[in-house]
């Protein structure tokens, strides 16, 4: 059994904990049952040891697949990552959302990408990246009794996402702690309307109107000061044509949305001015979380 689940990019500005797109970067797992545990990895994580061990995949693996099935088996897992860890683009949503949905196939228990999602909740508080993780595409989500409830928007292929990726890890919990405790009610409101204005042109594709519904209040400048070179990032991203660029999560990558036949020149740019950061060019994903059987 295959299960893929794409990269995603969350906030996407001034929808702080509520808005989030899917990227063509995937982590994949292949898991068989076995007559003794392994884990193998391949790409990102492969040289760390701690991961083969104490894995948030197998411990949220087992959690389900003990409460699903009496009868204990083995399994040989081989794990080949894209989703750099730590740096904005949802590396932990990822491993939530394909160990539930592991579990469930190894259990060989059918289940809804929204009954997915709502498990995935108890692992990761806020849905902006679990959402278009199982989803796919754009996603507006919020949370009410421990339920998601969202809305989904495909992404057309002529749009591509710029990232820009540092060597600097910066963890979620961490990067949390950097954040205001309050808002004054001017600021709430500055990023209530930007975040819906963001939502409405994603919906009917005015991509135009990005640049200015993306601006925020809430997070970006307070995490992007432990790391200042993400503000000339943002800066050669409009200079170059972005449509929008926001801090990706919580950090430290950097997301551009650009048109199609824009991207090359962009990231070209990128990679002259930030040598010591890693460019990708990549595709949106509208599948989310894929089961391959
Ligand atoms: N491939 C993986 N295998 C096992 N655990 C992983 C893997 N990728 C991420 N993790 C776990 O998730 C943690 C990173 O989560 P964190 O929320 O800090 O970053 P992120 O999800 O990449 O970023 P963001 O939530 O801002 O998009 C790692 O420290 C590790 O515990
Ligand atoms: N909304 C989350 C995304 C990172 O998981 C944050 O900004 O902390």
């Amino acid at each position: 059994m295959t299960i893929s689940v794409p990269a995603t990019s969350a906030n996407l500005g001034p929808g702080f904990d509520t808005l989030g797109l899917a990227v063509d970067l995937r982590n994949r797992v292949e898991f068989h049952p076995s007559k003794f545990f392994s884990v193998s990895i391949k790409g990102e994580g492969e040289n760390n040891p701690r991961l083969k061990g104490n894995n948030l995949f197998i411990s949220i693996f087992n959690d389900h697949y003990s409460r699903l099935i009496k009868n204990k088996q083995n399994f040989k897992f081989t794990f080949y990552n894209q989703i750099p860890m730590s740096r904005g683009l949802g590396s932990s949503s990822a491993v939530i959302v394909s160990a539930i949905a592991s579990a469930h196939e190894a259990a060989g228990i059918r289940v809804s990408k929204r009954r997915i999602l709502n498990h995935a909740l108890v692992y990761e508080s806020h849905p902006d990246n679990i959402t278009p993780a199982v989803m796919g595409g754009f996603n507006v989500a919020t949370v009410e009794k421990n339920k998601v409830f969202s809305q989904k928007k495909h992404l057309p292929d002529y749009l591509k996402a710029v990232v820009v990726i540092p060597n600097k890890q910066m963890n979620t919990s961490k990067s949390r702690t950097v954040l205001p405790k309050s808002y004054s009610k001017e600021n709430a409101v500055y990023n209530l309307s930007h975040a819906a204005l963001t939502v409405a042109a994603f919906f009917n594709e005015d991509w135009e109107m990005l640049k200015l519904a993306a601006q925020d209040r809430f997070h970006q400048k307070a995490r992007m000061k432990t790391l200042p070179e993400l503000f000339s990032v943002q800066k050669v991203a409009y200079e170059s044509g972005a449509l929008m660029s926001t801090l990706s999560g919580s950090g430290s990558t950097f997301f551009s949305l650009v048109y199609d036949e824009d991207s090359a020149m962009i990231a070209n740019r990128m990679k002259q001015k930030f040598p010591d950061f890693n460019v990708k060019v990549l595709n949106f994903d509208n599948d989310g979380l894929i089961i391959e059987r």
